[in-house]
């Protein structure tokens, strides 16, 4: 029998942005090879390298601590992982929010280290430095609603409401050439207004089910954080409980000496 890998369709941005009224986008945060493995042979359409690796891989409160060699390490770790899924980086705050021409520069390393886009938060105020991005050939994905890296102007992860702003916002990064457009924390009407209002597909986070796809941080859709689990996270399994049981398992098993056994013992 040969062994001719099967073959392997990678997913790429023009593909993902006409998916938009074809089939829902499946999209997952990965910051580590081995998730990523796993996320690419289920099928996901694109793995997003999240600046939330800043709560859920160093336990900080909020994603602002995280810097762009950071964000390029967990990059190169993904990519390593993936075959098929559209691997896009998250710029980290304050990588692109000083001009367009740092956003470029910022935006580029990603690009150089093998990622097919970037992801970066902002509307109205971020549409210079989308458009630039694009005129470098960077494919971005904007990102409007809960932008967690303006956590402290809005004073907590809170739903916003302001359906005026967020749909000018959503209409500014489609304008501005963005491919597609992560939609977080909003009512599902404003989610649905927006969906309709662009011709890219927007991705929901807390947004409802009338946008063209959804994305879930690895760990919230394992049952692996236990920090908090906000309102709009559904745990498909419930790996947290397993980790510990796992490991508690082969605590008891090596202290009553049962774990090594002459199965796992070089002759
Ligand atoms: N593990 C994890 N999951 C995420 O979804 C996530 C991160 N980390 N880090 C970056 C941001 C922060 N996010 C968050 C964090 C908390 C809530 C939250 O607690 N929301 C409340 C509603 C608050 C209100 O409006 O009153 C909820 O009950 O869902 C929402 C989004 C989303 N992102
Ligand atoms: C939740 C997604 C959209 C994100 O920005 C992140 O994981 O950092
Ligand atoms: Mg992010």
């Amino acid at each position: 029998m040969s062994s001719i890998p099967p073959p392997v369709k990678p997913v790429t941005v023009p593909e993902f942005r006409s998916a938009k009224g074809q089939r829902k986008l499946a999209v997952v945060t990965g910051y580590d090879y081995t998730a990523a493995r796993l996320l690419d042979a289920a099928g996901v359409d694109c793995i997003l390298v999240g600046d939330s690796l800043g709560m859920v891989m160093q336990g900080h409160p909020n994603p602002l601590p995280v810097t762009l060699p950071q964000m390029l390490y967990h990059v190169q770790c993904v990519l390593r992982g993936t075959k098929r899924a559209l691997v896009i980086g998250d710029l980290p705050f304050l990588s692109y929010h000083e001009s367009p021409r740092q956003a470029v520069r910022n935006a580029g390393k990603f690009l150089k280290a093998g990622a097919a886009g970037v992801k970066l938060e902002g509307g109205e105020r971020m549409a210079e430095q989308i458009a630039a991005c694009v005129r470098a050939d960077i494919p971005v994905m904007g990102h409007v609603g809960l932008t967690p890296q303006s956590v402290q102007r809005f004073g907590g992860f809170k739903v916003q409401r302001n359906a005026a702003q967020i749909v000018a916002d959503a209409k500014a990064v489609e304008q501005a050439g963005a491919f597609s457009l992560v939609i977080e924390s909003v009512p599902p009407a404003i989610a649905e207004e927006v969906t309709k209002a662009v011709s890219i597909p927007t991705i929901g986070i807390g947004a409802g089910a009338e946008c063209d796809g959804q994305v879930l941080v690895f760990h919230d859709l394992l049952g692996l954080f236990p920090d908090f689990r906000p309102k709009f996270v559904k745990a498909f399994a419930e790996l947290g409980t397993a980790v510990t049981a796992g490991v508690s398992a082969y605590c008891q098993a090596v202290r009553d000496g049962t774990f090594p056994g002459p199965e796992h013992t070089f002759k």
